[in-house]
C-alpha cells in the first residue's frame, strides 16, 4: 500500500460516467429509489460536485504560484485567516476552517502575489485529504517554488466527521502546524505565531 501522493500528471481525467454510476449505486444501497423524481438528477449533480472539490488533484503548485516578483523584500509575509474547505479522505465529508500562511522570502526577495497563497491553500484543499498532509504540502510548495528561507503554516479546522457523526463533538477544532527553514529560529517563530494569534492589534 503506497502512501505516496500521486503526481497530478499521472491522474486520469475525472470520470463523470463512473462517478454517476457509483452515486446511483450508493443511493440504491441506502434503500432509496434512484429513479424517483427528486433523485433523478442527483448522481450527475454529485459527480459534478466531486469533480469540483477534487479538482486540486490535477493541479500543480507551480501552476498557481505563477506571478512572482523580485521586490527585494526579505522579511516575513503572512496572510491570516484564509478560509478553507477540504474533504477528509477517511469519510469523504468536509473539514473546514482557516489557514495562516507565512514565509520569509528568498535572499533575492522572490515573492508571490498574496492571492496566490490562498490559491495554493485551495489547490491542496481540493483533494481527498488529511489535515496534517494539507499543512505540510502547503509549506513544502512554498519552500520549493518560492525558494523561501522559511515557512510557517497553521491550520485550524473542524471536521464534520467528528461533528455530524461518530464522536459528535461539535466545536472541537484541530490545529496543525508546519515549520520550515529559518522559521525554526525561536524569535522568528514566536513573532509569526504572535501575529497569527493576535494580528497586530
Ligand atoms: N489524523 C487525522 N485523522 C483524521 C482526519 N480526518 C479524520 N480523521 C480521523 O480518521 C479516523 C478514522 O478512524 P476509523 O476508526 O478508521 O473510522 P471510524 O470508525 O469512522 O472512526 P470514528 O470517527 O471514531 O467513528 C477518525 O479517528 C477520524 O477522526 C485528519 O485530517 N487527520
Ligand atoms: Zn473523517
Amino acid at each position: 500500500m503506497s502512501h505516496e501522493v500521486r503526481d497530478p500528471a499521472d491522474i486520469p481525467p475525472f470520470d463523470h460516467a463512473r462517478a454517476e454510476a457509483a452515486v446511483r449505486e450508493l443511493l440504491a444501497a441506502l434503500g432509496e429509489d434512484p429513479d424517483r423524481e427528486g433523485l433523478r438528477e442527483t448522481p450527475a449533480r454529485v459527480a459534478r460536485a466531486f469533480a469540483e472539490v477534487t479538482s486540486g488533484l490535477r493541479q500543480r503548485p507551480e501552476d498557481v504560484l505563477t506571478t512572482t516578483f523580485d521586490l527585494g523584500h526579505d522579511e516575513l509575509v503572512l496572510v491570516r485567516d484564509i478560509e478553507l474547505w477540504s474533504m477528509c479522505e477517511h469519510h469523504l465529508v468536509p473539514f473546514t476552517g482557516v489557514a495562516h500562511v507565512g514565509y520569509i522570502p528568498s535572499e533575492s526577495g522572490k515573492i508571490t502575489g498574496l492571492s496566490k497563497l490562498a490559491r495554493l491553500v485551495d489547490l491542496y484543499s481540493r483533494r481527498p485529504q488529511v489535515q496534517e498532509r494539507l499543512t505540510t504540502q502547503i509549506a513544502d510548495a512554498l519552500m520549493e517554488i518560492l525558494e523561501a528561507r522559511g515557512v510557517i503554516v497553521v491550520i485550524e479546522a473542524e471536521h464534520l466527521c467528528m461533528t455530524m457523526r461518530g464522536v459528535k463533538k461539535a466545536g472541537a477544532r484541530t490545529i496543525t502546524s508546519a515549520i520550515r527553514g529559518q522559521m525554526h529560529d525561536a524569535a522568528t517563530r514566536s513573532e509569526a505565531m504572535s501575529l497569527i494569534m493576535h494580528g497586530t492589534r
